[in-house]
């Protein structure tokens, strides 16, 4: 507590007053309840890309220093799809002109120092080669196994390549690198103080998960849409369904006494990639006990149903679903304007006023 004495100068009162702000502003912060998220999903389902956005949308996005630690991985991400390109352009033996086969055997020889990657050269024959039609073509009949930002990064080759590259915040929201560990970001929302937490997705790293399973008041669940042509790489489990091990991972979650009082919110993601792809792989081809008609709303439908029907959501929670594209900032800002009125329910009915 501030005893106010007399007061001689308005300089001291300024003094005093700003202090007691100060003081009543640390109060108000103590006051303010934390809540607990946790993004869970499978590897590769987009929860670092959303906490991402929530850093761009509730923070104050990303410094100088941390927009360039973004250079290796995108330059990586670039010349590793780059490599694999060539190679499965090289298995399927697609007809090239002499200038293309040039570009394909600059890539093929090129080597990076460590980290770097600034060969203006290797941009341009990249970018070039993505102009061609056949190569297209190659790449989407073989797009399940490179990162699916692979197209946006040879759409930017000449640019990522070249040695005054800054990252904008599309490549920074584009670019992958899986998650080791567990990772925390905190903001405020109204008289909530968020904490939020992203863990890395991969087998391997979901036994780390149960560090913070204690006290969580919402989960976000990301899947992604795009994963329903896609297979399981890891071993034991090769040749699985990436999307129906997805569903098997949301039952394990909202099924789990951990979360009883959670509120559970499912980001159905990658909506850009699934519509985009819907156009060239019919979704029977893998679930064929889909009987609908065959557009992406009903497809879309249906994929909701195997997440929240009654026998995968046993505990009959309340499930918030929401159709998502993480690398879409204005997407991810509605999105987030309608979790935030479950949040704020959520933590209403918590203290019993809901
Ligand atoms: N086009 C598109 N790409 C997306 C979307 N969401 C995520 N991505 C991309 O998908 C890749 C994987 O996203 P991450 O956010 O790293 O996935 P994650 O769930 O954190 O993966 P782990 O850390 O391995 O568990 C990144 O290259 C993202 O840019 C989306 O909605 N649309
Ligand atoms: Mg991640």
């Amino acid at each position: 507590m501030v005893m106010i004495g007399a007061l001689s100068k308005d300089g001291d009162s300024r003094k005093i007053s700003q202090k007691i702000e100060k003081q009543i502003e640390a109060q108000q912060k103590k006051n303010s309840k934390t809540y607990k998220i946790l993004l869970l999903g499978a590897s590769d389902s987009g929860k670092s890309t959303i906490s991402k956005q929530i850093k761009i949308l509730n923070t104050n996005g990303f410094s100088q220093e941390e927009i360039m630690s973004f250079i290796p991985v995108i330059r990586r991400n670039l010349l590793d799809s780059a490599k694999m390109l060539i190679k499965f352009v090289g298995n399927e033996d697609v007809p090239l002109d002499p200038l293309n086969i040039h570009n394909c055997e600059i890539i093929e020889r090129f080597i990076p120092n460590p980290g770097e990657l600034v060969s203006t050269m290797f941009g341009k024959a990249i970018f070039d080669l993505w102009t061609v039609s056949n190569i297209r073509r190659c790449m989407y009949r073989n797009d399940s196994l490179l990162i699916d930002s692979a197209p946006y990064f040879f759409q930017r080759a000449t640019a990522i390549c070249s040695p005054d590259y800054v990252p904008s915040i599309d490549d920074i929201l584009h670019s992958r690198n899986s998650t080791m560990g567990i990772s925390e970001i905190s903001f405020s929302l109204d008289h909530l103080q968020i904490r939020m937490f992203d863990v890395g997705g991969q087998r391997t790293e979901r036994r780390k998960w149960i560090y913070c399973f204690e006290n969580v008041n919402s989960i976000i669940f990301c899947v992604s849409l795009n994963d329903f042509d896609k297979k399981l790489f890891e071993r034991n489990v090769a040749n699985r369904n990436r999307l129906l091990e997805s569903v098997a991972l949301f039952d394990s979650i909202i099924n789990s006494q951990w979360f009883v009082e959670s509120s559970i919110i499912l980001f159905l993601n990658k909506f850009d990639l699934f519509r985009k792809k819907l156009e060239h792989v019919p979704f029977t081809d893998h679930f064929p006990q889909f009987s609908g008609k065959n557009n992406v709303k009903n497809i879309t439908k249906f994929i909701l149903w195997m997440f929240v029907n009654p026998s995968v959501n046993r505990q009959r929670h309340n499930i918030y679903p929401h159709i998502t594209t993480a690398v879409d900032t204005s997407n991810i800002k509605v999105v987030f304007a309608a979790v935030k009125e479950t949040i704020l329910q959520h933590s209403l009915k918590e203290v019993g006023m809901f």
